[in-house]
């Protein structure tokens, strides 16, 4: 799917700012607005995390049903983003407070820890107790009961390990107090590959939790627990109705799919908080993205891949239907611009070495299109399949990231005519981990 629309800059006053140009400075900055038709597409930069934890716009439905791209007007007033000091020093990923009832009472005195160990990223989620005032009108009318009697919060964090000396060396730091009868939670193929040397570094037992088990729980949880847990993206709105949230009833939040992206793709179906089945799944995923980017473009982590995604033209790489046409297709609906071909123009076959070279920018850029565009198209398939109005994607691939969540929102919204809605979440990447954090005995609910 190719994109029509490109941007230029204009100045306006910070006040008005889309929230994922947080990082410019000071009193004017420069903002992409869309216009139509010029050559190069330029892309916002790449949307720091945090910004999500208190910057979504709140969209309110009669129904909780589809209402597809929509940008309403009557938006209740956000509050600033109160975050904590710890916050603002290293997170990128907003804090849950627990509710204060029975069932998280044991965290005020015994720390849970859980991991969830995958194919790219090790994932951490653990709890913590403070007495900081925190900004509890942040969950926008949530009226459960968060602080106990002494004025203590459960707080669950979040933190994301690419190495796992690093998450073992962090564990020992935060977790002091560990006794040889506490256990870690654990997910994930890690849980079965790495679980000795967990248990032999830091001395606990391990408690695993099946991977699948973890995501149904961890997104249940998020979603009932985080009432702007999950938002819709709108690429072409301005400031924060790009990002839009609207309540919905615990009652209508099922059924629906949940396209987690990680390594590979898994592909759920959501009945009810115990009822689910993985119906599909794909090897085209985050790991996709990662490897062929690194043998492809010079970049050097995910990040500056993304951030090069960002920066690239795909149009200079890739073959468009007018390429091959001359214009549209208009038989078949397929419009000039529509990607024909992905990288099909970095043919070199029979050219001299370096006739064609490519920017890696424009191939970053391409290959993301070009796994977003596929999961986006899939997701719609397995969506109509099984008859499901909404379509959550999960997995740290998303990095909330504006070309992706454009895309997949894109193809889910062309395919399905408006029919199906795609929904992103804030704490996209911990599912798994969120999930096994809740687990008592391995088991879960049944
Ligand atoms: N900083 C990062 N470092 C590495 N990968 C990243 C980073 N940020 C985002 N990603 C993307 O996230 C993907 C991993 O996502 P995630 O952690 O959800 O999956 P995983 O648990 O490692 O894999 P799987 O579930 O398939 O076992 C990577 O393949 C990559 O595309
Ligand atoms: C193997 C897992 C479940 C590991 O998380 C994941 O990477 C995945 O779902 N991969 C896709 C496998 C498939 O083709 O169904």
């Amino acid at each position: 799917m190719g994109h029509t629309s490109v941007l230029s800059t204009r100045r306006i006053s910070p006040r008005g700012s889309p929230p994922n140009l947080r990082r410019t400075p000071p009193k004017f900055r420069k903002v992409l607005v869309l216009k139509e038709k010029r050559p190069a597409e330029i892309e916002d930069p790449v949307m720091d995390e945090l910004l999500l934890s208190s910057k979504l716009k709140r969209v309110d439905s009669a129904t909780g049903c589809v209402s597809p791209r929509v940008a309403s007007s009557d938006a209740l007033p956000i509050p600033a983003p109160t975050t904590p000091r710890q916050a603002q020093k290293a997170p990128k990923t907003p804090y849950v407070i627990l509710p204060a009832c029975d069932a998280f009472e044991k965290f005020r005195s015994i720390r849970r820890v859980s991991v969830d160990i995958g194919g790219t990223l090790i994932k951490v989620v653990y709890s913590s107790v403070t007495d900081e005032e925190l900004p509890e009108e942040s969950l926008n009318g949530n009226t459960r009961k968060y602080a106990y009697e002494d004025g203590k919060r459960v707080l669950v964090n979040f933190k994301k390990f690419t190495d796992l000396d690093r998450l073992i060396n962090f564990l020992k730091e935060i977790w002091t107090d560990r006794k040889s009868g506490d256990t870690i939670h654990c997910t994930g193929g890690g849980s079965y590959k790495y679980s000795e040397i967990i248990m032999k570094e830091l001395g606990v037992r391990l408690q695993r939790t099946d991977e699948m088990r973890s995501l149904i729980f961890g997104v249940n949880f998020l979603l009932s627990t985080n009432v702007d847990e999950s938002f819709t993206y709108h690429h072409d709105a301005v400031g924060r109705n790009k990002f839009q949230y609207r309540p919905i009833a615990a009652d209508l939040i099922y059924p629906f799919l949940l396209v987690n992206i990680g390594t590979g793709i898994s592909i759920l179906k959501v009945d009810s908080p115990t009822s689910y089945e993985r119906v599909g799944g794909s090897s085209m995923g985050g790991g996709t993205f990662m490897g062929l980017g690194s043998m492809l473009t010079p970049a050097q982590n995910f990040d500056e891949l993304l951030e090069m995604a960002n920066r690239g033209d795909h149009r200079n790489v890739d073959k468009l239907v007018c390429d091959i046409y001359g214009g549209a297709y208009d038989e078949l609906g397929l419009k000039a611009d529509l990607i024909a071909g992905s990288m099909a123009k970095c043919n070199r076959f029979g050219e001299l070495p370096k006739k064609q070279a490519h920017k890696p920018e424009d191939i970053a850029k391409s290959l993301l299109l070009m796994v977003s565009n596929n999961i986006g198209q899939m997701a719609y398939l397995y969506g109509t399949r099984y008859n499901l109005k909404r379509i959550y994607f999960g997995g740290y691939f998303i990095r909330q990231d504006p070309i992706t969540m454009r895309t997949l929102s894109f193809a889910i919204n062309y395919w399905s005519k408006g029919e199906i809605e795609a929904l992103y979440l804030k704490h996209e990447g911990y599912l798994g981990a969120m999930g096994s954090f809740l687990d008592e005995d391995g088991k879960l609910d049944d």
